[in-house]
C-alpha cells in the first residue's frame, strides 16, 4: 500500500512553473530519498503534501484520504521536520518537548514516557543545557524527536542532512534509518550518498517532475550503465589508449582524471573483450582495470544534464 500518492500535481510562482504535472508514491514502510538539485521543488511539493501550501492542479493522498490546503486534517498522519526547525531557546530539550505535548493534548503520563523514549532514541536524554546552546545536528535530532511525539504513520523532513557536518550527519541517517522500522520516512536531499547510505526507494525530481523513481535496485538496473576505471602507469600509455578508436561506438562517454579513465557504457561485457584484444595488440599494459558499479550519482547527474 502507498501511504502518500500525489498526482498530476502542478505548481507555478508567478509565471515560473515549478511542479509540472508531478506524479509520485511513496510505499508504506519505505525509507524514500526525495532528490533534486536546489530550487528543484522539493520544499515547495512537501508544502503541498502538508496542505500548507494551494496547488494549481493534482491530488495528494495521505493514508487514501485526500489533503485540502488549509485544512490539518491528513497532517494527523505526518510528522514533519522543516529544514531549519525553530525552537525556544530559552527551553530545555524536556521542557520544549512537555510544551508541544500540551498543545496537542497529550496526558502527563504520555508526555513523560514519549519524551523519555523520544529523547533516547535523538540520543539526547540527559541532555540538560538550554535549546539556544545546541549544534545544528542536536538541533535537527530535537526536531525528530518533536516530530514522532504524535507517533506519526509518516516522517517528512526537507533536507534534514545538509547543513551538517560529516559525524552529525552520520547520526542523523543512523536514526531515520532506525525510525523507518516502524515509521515511513520520506527525506529530501541532494546528497546522493546519504540515500545510498539508508534508503529503499527514491525519485529524482526534475524540472518539476519525477525523471526516475523506484527501488534502489530497480533505479540502478533500469536507468544505471556500468562503468570501467583503467589507470596507466605512464602518460604515453594513456595516449596510446584514446587513440585506439575502436572501443569509442561502444561508449556513452568517458572520464579523465590524471591517469585515470573512466570509460561508461551499457554494454560493459562487449567492451571489456574489446578492451583485452585492444591491450594484447598495443603491449598497453594499465596498472589497475576496475568495473564500477553505477551510483546514483552518476545516474543523476546524467537525468539532470
Ligand atoms: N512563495 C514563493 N514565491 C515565489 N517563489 C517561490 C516561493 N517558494 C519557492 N519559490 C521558488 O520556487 C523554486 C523552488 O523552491 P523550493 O524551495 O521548493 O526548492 P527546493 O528543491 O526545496 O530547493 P533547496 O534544495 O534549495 O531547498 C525556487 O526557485 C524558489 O525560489
Amino acid at each position: 500500500m502507498n501511504i502518500l500518492t500525489i498526482q498530476n500535481l502542478s505548481k507555478s510562482f508567478g509565471k515560473q512553473k515549478i511542479i509540472d504535472n508531478l506524479n509520485l508514491s511513496v510505499p508504506e514502510r519505505s525509507i524514500f530519498g526525495f532528490i533534486g538539485k536546489n530550487g528543484a521543488g522539493k520544499t515547495t511539493t512537501m508544502k503541498m503534501v502538508l496542505g500548507l501550501l494551494q496547488p494549481d492542479k493534482g491530488e495528494i493522498h495521505v493514508c487514501n484520504e485526500p489533503v485540502c490546503f488549509g485544512q490539518t486534517r491528513t497532517n494527523q498522519y505526518i510528522g514533519y521536520l522543516p529544514d531549519v526547525p525553530e525552537f525556544y531557546n530559552y527551553m530545555t530539550p524536556i521542557q520544549y518537548l512537555k510544551l508541544c505535548g500540551e498543545v496537542i493534548g497529550l496526558s502527563k503520563t504520555e508526555i513523560s514516557k514519549r519524551s523519555d523514549e523520544l529523547l533516547s532514541l535523538v540520543g539526547l536524554n540527559g541532555a540538560a543545557k538550554q535549546i539556544g546552546g545546541f549544534s545544528r545536528g542536536m538541533k535537527q535530532r530535537l526536531g525528530i524527536a518533536q516530530a514522532l511525539l504524535t507517533q506519526p504513520k509518516l516522517l517528512i523532513c526537507d533536507e534534514p542532512t545538509s547543513a551538517l557536518d560529516p559525524v552529525g550527519r552520520k547520526e542523523i541517517l543512523d536514526i531515520l534509518y532506525k525510525i523507518s522500522k516502524t515509521t515511513t520516512v520520506l527525506f529530501s536531499t541532494h546528497i546522493l550518498s546519504d540515500v545510498e547510505r539508508i534508503c529503499d526507494h527514491a525519485a529524482f525530481l526534475n524540472e518539476g517532475k519525477i525523471a526516475v523513481t523506484g527501488t534502489l535496485a530497480e533505479i540502478k538496473a533500469l536507468h544505471g550503465h556500468d562503468s570501467l576505471l583503467l589507470e596507466f602507469s605512464a602518460d604515453q600509455d594513456l595516449l596510446l589508449f584514446k587513440k585506439q578508436k575502436s572501443i569509442e561506438p561502444m561508449l556513452l562517454h568517458s572520464e579523465e582524471n590524471n591517469r585515470e579513465l573512466i570509460l561508461h557504457s551499457r554494454d560493459m561485457v562487449s567492451v571489456q573483450k574489446l578492451l583485452f584484444r585492444v591491450l594484447a595488440e598495443t603491449g598497453i599494459c594499465p596498472v589497475k582495470i576496475e568495473l564500477m558499479e553505477p551510483s546514483l550519482e552518476s545516474l543523476f547527474l546524467e537525468v539532470v544534464r
